[in-house]
């Protein structure tokens, strides 16, 4: 099959997103918008300055500026049009379900209130579902640099809103934040029947995946490379049936691997990993979903079976329903065969 038709079918094909920072799809035209609606001044003269500053050379660069980014974020029409306008551009990648992060102590720690933040988002997410029927999941991300006491008082603020949320993260700085540090919060939360993933071995080492799976007792692992490094860890995994949230475009941007011809995504589903194509922070690491296939067919020489196996993994690793599950299933394969 030519490399035209696989593209072709990675952009027909229904697919879920499972690794989505909302903040991340800040486009730097939103964000200049934004900036002059609330009178914020941001550290960059224009759009083209803000761009120019995309080169990253590790996790912390990005997040420096990430940070920097989602302060133009005040008011709940901030988070309604920020989600909306990610949601509208995956809608017409056909992207059918997505699970979304937001880093609530990104916010609060502007006196920006959990609700203004999680009302805006939760609101675009409702109106996709009417609008095109895309569901979705909204994940809490706790930030790892924080303590696990700040982690612990934004889960009480988050208290009211439960019903919103369907499942917790961490993520933010990986190295010298491990797992560990955040175990008795993250208890708290699978005992209030919350789905729980964690950011590991995207920097951190092999170590920090196993303290998500036997400390945190995540439910999926978000990034996952390193755990390649043990053979004894990428068992555990496939035992475990556990999904990997790869992705390959942030990975690149932030310097996890060289090329893209070196990603190890192939080597994931050789070796019966669970692995899954995600964009993380899309308008910062150059392209949403549909980006990431086209990038993997053209670099990592991804073939029409795994292409399937990819998409087939995005559905049965999300937190849908097994009716939702089955009817994508049936989407896909039908689109597949008929090729
Ligand atoms: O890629 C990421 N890694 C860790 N934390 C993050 N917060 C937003 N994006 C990321
Ligand atoms: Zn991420």
């Amino acid at each position: 099959m030519s490399v035209t038709t696989l593209m072709t079918l990675a952009e027909k094909m229904p697919k879920t997103e499972l690794h989505l920072h909302i903040e991340g799809t800040f486009e730097p035209e939103q964000m200049f918008e934004l900036a002059t609606r609330n009178n914020v001044t941001l550290k960059y003269a224009s759009v083209e300055e803000l761009k120019a500053a995309y080169q990253f050379t590790n996790l912390q660069d990005f997040l420096d500026l990430y940070y920097q980014g989602m302060s133009v974020l005040l008011k709940e029409a901030d988070f309604y049009d920020l989600t909306m306008a990610y949601l509208r551009k995956v809608h017409q990648e056909n992207v059918v379900h997505v699970e979304i992060f937001f880093d609530p102590q990104g916010h609060l720690s502007r006196d920006v209130s959990f609700e203004t933040q999680i009302t805006g988002i939760y609101r675009a997410l409702q109106d996709a579902d009417k609008q095109w029927g895309m569901s979705s999941k909204l994940i809490m991300s706790f930030l790892r640099h924080l303590s696990e006491e700040s982690a612990i008082e934004t889960l009480e603020l988050a208290k009211p809103f439960l019903h919103w949320i369907d499942g917790v993260g961490l993520d933010s700085s990986e190295l010298g934040h491990p797992p560990e540090k955040f175990k008795n919060v993250f208890k708290a939360c699978q005992d209030l029947g919350l789905k729980v993933t964690a950011h590991a071995g995207e920097e951190g080492p092999p170590d920090y995946v196993w303290q998500a799976i036997d400390l945190i007792k995540v439910d999926r692992i978000d990034h996952g490379n390193r755990a390649l490094e043990d053979m004894n860890l990428v068992a555990k995994i496939k035992e475990q049936q556990l999904t990997l949230t790869v992705c390959p475009l942030s990975n690149l941007k932030l310097c996890v691997v060289e090329e893209l011809t070196d990603h190890p995504i192939k080597h994931m589903l050789k070796l019966g990993l669970n692995a899954t194509v995600n964009s993380d922070d899309p308008a910062y690491f150059g392209g949403y979903m549909n980006d990431n296939y086209r990038a993997l067919i053209r670099e990592s020489g991804i073939n029409k079976d795994e292409l399937y196996q990819l998409a087939v993994n995005g559905i049965e690793g999300s937190w849908m329903s097994v009716e939702q599950k089955t009817r994508h299933l049936d989407t896909l394969k039908g689109l597949f065969t008929s090729v």
